[in-house]
């Protein structure tokens, strides 16, 4: 998929990993509507993005994505204002142990949400014109953090989902690709105060922090970058795409049949 003129979502644009996807998106030509709930923060990117790419490249809307009207509302006014939605990327999440309900209302309830309304615009079944969806798990989606047993649970899910809905969108001629993004540990505001993060699970911060020394933090460009890859080729459906400082998988799991 070529970029110029595409229309791209992002939720969770205001910061770290949204950030840098926006960024990157824009700077291969695509407009994109940044969606995230921390208005200032959101509204002091847009203008600066808007100084460096343009007044009519970017769009920032205040949405929760917990919110079904929210949400709706802002897919709805992206596509009034720039004509049509090609790119949904589902990346808004949280890490809290202790608030355990709303870490898998937005991990996990906010991608479904956000993958669910992106299809009612972009479906070729609804007259729309495809495209593709992406979706951000974590390293966590694929192997269990003993420290974060809920996170872990909400990003095992986004892995399942993605790699489920895929199947369906190609089954049903959706005309939509799917996939979902599994980066290690990334340096950004979740990846901070670990501690806090972890509820009663916070005696293992230290196990955690060690784990992630090990593995070496990656970049949020690194990231970003692994975003362009499922965007742009045309035959990546169902993938989950493991990003390591040193190492891209994409991953294979067991036929069952
Ligand atoms: N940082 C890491 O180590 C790491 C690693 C793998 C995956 N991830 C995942 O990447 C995604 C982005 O995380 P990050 O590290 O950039 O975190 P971050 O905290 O730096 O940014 C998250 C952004 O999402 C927004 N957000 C949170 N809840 C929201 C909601 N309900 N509605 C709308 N916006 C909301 C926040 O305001 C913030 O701007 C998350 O899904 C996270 O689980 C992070
Ligand atoms: C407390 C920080 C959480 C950051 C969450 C973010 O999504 C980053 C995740 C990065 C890496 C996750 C690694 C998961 C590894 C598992 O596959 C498994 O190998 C861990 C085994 C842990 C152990 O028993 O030593």
């Amino acid at each position: 998929m070529a970029l110029d003129g595409k229309v791209a979502v992002v939720t969770g644009a205001a910061m770290g990993i949204g950030k840098a996807m926006t960024e990157i998106l824009l700077q291969n030509g695509a407009k994109v509507a940044l969606l995230d709930f921390n208005e200032t923060a959101g509204k002091s990117l847009l203008e600066a993005l808007k100084k460096q790419y343009g007044q009519e490249k970017t769009l920032f809307l205040t949405c929760d994505i917990e919110s079904e009207e929210q949400t709706k509302a802002a897919l709805q006014t992206t596509r009034e204002t720039f004509g049509g939605i090609d790119i949904m990327c589902n990346n808004a999440g949280i890490l809290n142990e202790s608030t355990w309900e709303k870490t898998v209302s937005i991990n996990l309830m906010g991608v479904i949400r956000g993958t669910y309304l992106a299809l009612e615009h972009m479906s070729k079944l609804n007259g729309g014109q495809g495209g593709v969806i992406i979706n951000t798990a974590s390293m966590a989606g694929l192997g269990p953090l003993p420290s974060c047993p809920v996170y872990t649970a909400s990003k095992h899910g986004v892995v399942g989902f993605t790699r489920a809905i895929a199947a369906a969108s190609s089954a049903l001629g959706y005309g939509i690709r799917i996939n979902v993004l599994c980066p290690g540990f990334v340096q950004t505001d979740l990846f901070s105060n670990i501690p806090a993060r972890l509820g009663k699970f916070s005696l293992l911060a230290d196990a955690t922090k060690k784990m992630a020394e090990k593995m070496e933090t990656l970049s949020v460009s690194e990231v970003a970058e692994c975003l362009l890859e499922l965007v742009v080729d045309e035959m990546k459906n169902g993938e989950a795409f493991m990003v390591l400082p040193k190492s891209k998988k994409y991953m294979t799991f067991p036929v069952l049949l």
